[in-house]
C-alpha cells in the first residue's frame, strides 16, 4: 500500500461532484464487472444523486456493475434509517441496473448473526472462493464513511468485531447507533481503491486523528491492498493540509 491520498476540494457540492467524476473514471479503467462497495449515512447521497443524473449518468457502466453495502442497520429496507433506502433512493431507482447486480445486506426474516452470516455468503459466491487473495481484491472500489466518533462503515470504538481477521462479516451493537451488520477489515481491505468522502466542520478533528494514525479510531486502522484515498471538503480539512 502507498501512502494516503489527500483531495480537497472546496465544499460538499464539489465534494460529491468530484467523486462522481471520480468513480466514472475508475470504472472506465477497467473492463469487465465492476464491483462497488457503498457507504451510507448522509454524506454519499449526494455523490449518488449525481451519479444517477445527466449528465454521469450517461457515462457510468451501469451494465456491468456491481453494488454491495459496506454496513447496514439492521431494520426493515423501507426504515428511513436503512442505507439500503438512502442507496436506493438517491441512485439505483433512477437509472438502469438489473436487480442481480445489487446486493444489499438483508435484514428481515432472520437475526442479525444470521443477516451477517448471510451477507459473507453472498460476498463469497460473488467472488468465488471463500479465501482472499491479496492479489485479486474483492472490490474495485470501496467507498467509506467517517462518524465524529471515529467509525466507518459500521467499526464503532471499543467493539468486538475490531478484531476480526477471519469473517467478512460481523454484528455489533452500540447503545445509540443500535444493531448493526458491517464488513470487517479484511474485506473492506480487499479492494483497488479504498476512498473515504468527509465534509464538514465537525468532522475536522477526527479527521485531523485518523491522519495522524490515532489507534483509539477504527477509521485509522483500515490498510487497503490498493489505494487509500481521502475525499474531503475544505471545511472537514485539517488547519496544516490547507
Ligand atoms: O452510520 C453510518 O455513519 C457513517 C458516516 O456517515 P456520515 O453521514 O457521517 O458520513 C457511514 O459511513 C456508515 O455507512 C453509516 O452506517
Amino acid at each position: 500500500m502507498t501512502g494516503p491520498i489527500l483531495d480537497i476540494q472546496s465544499d460538499a457540492e464539489a465534494l460529491a461532484a468530484h467523486a462522481a467524476d471520480w468513480l466514472i473514471e475508475r470504472a472506465a479503467s477497467k473492463s469487465g464487472p465492476f464491483a462497488v462497495c457503498l457507504s451510507g449515512g448522509s454524506t454519499p447521497r449526494r455523490l449518488y444523486q449525481l451519479l444517477a443524473a445527466a449528465p454521469r449518468r450517461a457515462r457510468f457502466p451501469w451494465e456491468r456493475t456491481h453494488w454491495f453495502w459496506g454496513d447496514e442497520r439492521f431494520v426493515p429496507h423501507d426504515d428511513p434509517a436503512s442505507n439500503y433506502r438512502m442507496v436506493r433512493e438517491a441512485m439505483l431507482s433512477h437509472v438502469p441496473v438489473a436487480a442481480d447486480h445489487i446486493h444489499p445486506i438483508r435484514t428481515e426474516g432472520m437475526d442479525a448473526a444470521a443477516a451477517a452470516a448471510g451477507y459473507e455468503a453472498t460476498l463469497k459466491t460473488f467472488y468465488g472462493t471463500d479465501k482472499l487473495d491479496p492479489g485479486r481484491p474483492l472490490f474495485d472500489v470501496v467507498l467509506l464513511g467517517l462518524g465524529t466518533n471515529g467509525h466507518t462503515a459500521s467499526l464503532f470504538p471499543g467493539m468486538r468485531v475490531l478484531q476480526e481477521r477471519q469473517r467478512w462479516t460481523g454484528v455489533m451493537t452500540d447503545r445509540e447507533a443500535g444493531t448493526r451488520i458491517t464488513l470487517t477489515y479484511p474485506a473492506l481491505e480487499s479492494s483497488r481503491e479504498v476512498a473515504f468522502l468527509v465534509a464538514g466542520s465537525d468532522k475536522r478533528t477526527v479527521l485531523e486523528k485518523v491522519l495522524a494514525g490515532d489507534p483509539a479510531q477504527p477509521a485509522s486502522a483500515v490498510r487497503p491492498q490498493g489505494t487509500l484515498r481521502f475525499l474531503i471538503d475544505r471545511a472537514a480539512a485539517p488547519a496544516d493540509r490547507l
